[in-house]
């Protein structure tokens, strides 16, 4: 079986020690070996990274345009194989496999449309004869750490802004999904990125993760995944004075009025809660729903989860594929038993283990009501296909419920009243609102993020990711 190696300095290296990559839908299923990488190996990426760095943050625009152009088209043009091998390695469904993918590319191609917008401002001074030129500098060397949910997404929206703006990269991909990964570092490779700009270490966070996080020569640090590693990344990047960007859990309400289209408020509900197999920060996992249409959505709700397909992320007519690996499974099954052993709360639907043609983990999406906030399924983010439905008796309490988590990254509402959508746009304490849409399922040239534990440090995505990716030069001049 053909091994995949890390990228160092431009030179495909490694893999004396290298782990199969499994299908969820199909254990049996390796989709290739891996190489895994050491401290010493990391070192050498982030050595690699710091050398190529003052000449990529001198090249020039064009030269930028070209790499993030070409990489751009090519992951359109390949964009059906590159999500299947998406569903093969992750389980999200082919379609959402081949949607992530050209949403990666639109990334690139947004980032490098950016590579020719780069600008500053010339100011006058208050002083006379002085001039004064404000502009932004790469950061230097970006780690890039990134999760197993979005696995060419969330790479894409974090290598193409560091490369943008001038930064470096040790990029270092969930051990779970090395495929994509790999797939954008030989993309950008073949695509002229100069040796040492990027460079791929697959392996395990204790081990790769820890040496990024350890290293003096690492400037900035991007992060999506748990909030308790995310918050280990924040200390030890506080320890270097260090610039971190942390995006984290969710435990994102959609609030249904009386006055919803129950049609768009069932599909918010079953797309934002349980598509993806609910393995999204932004997925919906609190449904917070007014008196007057509360058993009607639920019924609703229940139908239409009862017509869904779970089977292989790559069959066709799978609605929801397997959840990622037999860890997550044993979590979301962790929380069917505590949602279980709530006193009200009633498991109106699914939580079954489901048999399939082949081994994998597939499970019955799951809704809970009669809940209450304050329980452990409301409060903690599960990252499966489970959902609570928590009763309010009118808007005022629904948006004090929707606020009253530790978590803000998206918060939605279906409802037909202007008032209503306009008063949650400004209440709701959330970096991202949705209206009559799902929480879940972004833009990908607008900026990303949330409030409260979710997110930490600047925006991800389109324009603002800037800020995290470009350090501002305040320069004064005698004229
Ligand atoms: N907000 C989001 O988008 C996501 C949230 N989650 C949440 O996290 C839970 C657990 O998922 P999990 O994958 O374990 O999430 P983690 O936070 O552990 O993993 C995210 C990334 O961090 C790496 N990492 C782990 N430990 C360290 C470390 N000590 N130093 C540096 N990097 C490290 C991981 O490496 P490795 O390759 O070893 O995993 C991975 O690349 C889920 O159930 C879900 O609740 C998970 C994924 C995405
Ligand atoms: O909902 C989306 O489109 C993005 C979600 C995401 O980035 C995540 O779950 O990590």
């Amino acid at each position: 079986m053909d091994l995949h190696q890390n990228l160092i300095g431009g030179e495909w290296t490694g893999g004396e020690d290298a782990s199969d990559n499994i299908n969820p839908s199909d254990t049996n299923d390796v989709i290739g070996r891996y190489a895994r990488a050491d401290a010493a190996a990391t070192r050498e990426a982030i050595a690699a990274a710091k050398a190529a760095a003052p000449a990529w943050a001198r090249s020039n625009p064009a030269q930028r345009h070209a790499i993030l152009s070409a990489a751009a088209a090519e992951i359109m043009a390949r964009k059906a194989e590159l999500g299947e091998l998406l569903a093969r390695e992750e389980g999200k469904t082919l379609a959402e496999g081949i949607g992530e993918a050209a949403r990666a590319g639109q990334i690139f191609d947004f980032f490098a449309g950016e590579t020719l917008r780069l600008a500053g401002d010339v100011l006058p001074s208050i002083r006379p004869n002085v001039g004064i030129e404000i502009t932004r500098e790469p950061m230097g060397v970006v780690g890039i750490i990134t999760p197993w949910n979005f696995p060419i997404a969330i790479p894409a929206w974090k290598i193409a802004p560091a490369l943008c703006y001038g930064n470096t990269i040790v990029f270092k991909p969930a051990d779970l999904v090395p495929g994509c990964a790999w797939a954008i570092a030989d993309i950008l490779k073949r695509a002229g990125l100069p040796d040492g700009v990027l460079n791929l270490v697959m392996g395990r966070g204790s081990v790769v993760g820890e040496a990024i996080l350890d290293s003096a020569d690492v400037d900035a640090v991007t992060f999506t995944g748990s909030v308790g590693t995310g918050k280990h990344v924040a200390a030890k990047c506080a320890q270097y004075m260090r610039k971190v960007q942390l995006e984290m859990g969710g435990k994102n309400p959609l609030v249904v009025l009386d006055d919803a289209d129950l049609g768009i408020a069932v599909d918010c509900a079953i797309n934002g809660a349980f598509f993806s197999t609910g393995q999204r920060c932004t997925a919906s996992s609190r449904l917070i729903v007014t008196e007057g249409i509360h058993d009607k959505f639920v019924a609703a709700t229940i139908d239409k989860l009862k017509a869904l397909t779970v089977d292989d992320a790559r069959k066709d007519g799978t609605h929801i594929g397997p959840v990622v690996d037999q860890k997550q499974l044993d979590t979301d099954l962790k929380y069917l038993d505590i949602g279980r052993s709530e006193d009200s709360a009633n498991l109106a639907w699914g939580g079954e283990l489901l048999n399939r043609a082949t081994p994998g983990f597939y499970l019955q999406p799951a809704l809970f009501t009669e809940t209450t906030n304050d329980m452990r399924i409301n409060r903690e983010e599960i990252f499966g296909p489970v959902a609570t439905v928590i009763r309010a008796k009118d808007y005022d309490e629904a948006l004090a419920l929707a606020n009253d988590t530790p978590f803000g990254l998206s918060s939605g509402i279906c409802t037909t009243s202007l008032k209503y959508a306009t008063h949650f746009k400004r209440n709701a304490e959330a970096g991202m609102v949705m209206v009559n849409l799902p929480t879940a399922g972004v833009d990908p040239h607008v900026p990303f993020g949330g409030r409260k534990g979710s997110s930490y440090g600047p925006r991800e995505q389109g324009r603002y990711a800037a800020e995290f990716y470009t350090t501002v030069k305040t320069a004064y001049s005698l004229a």
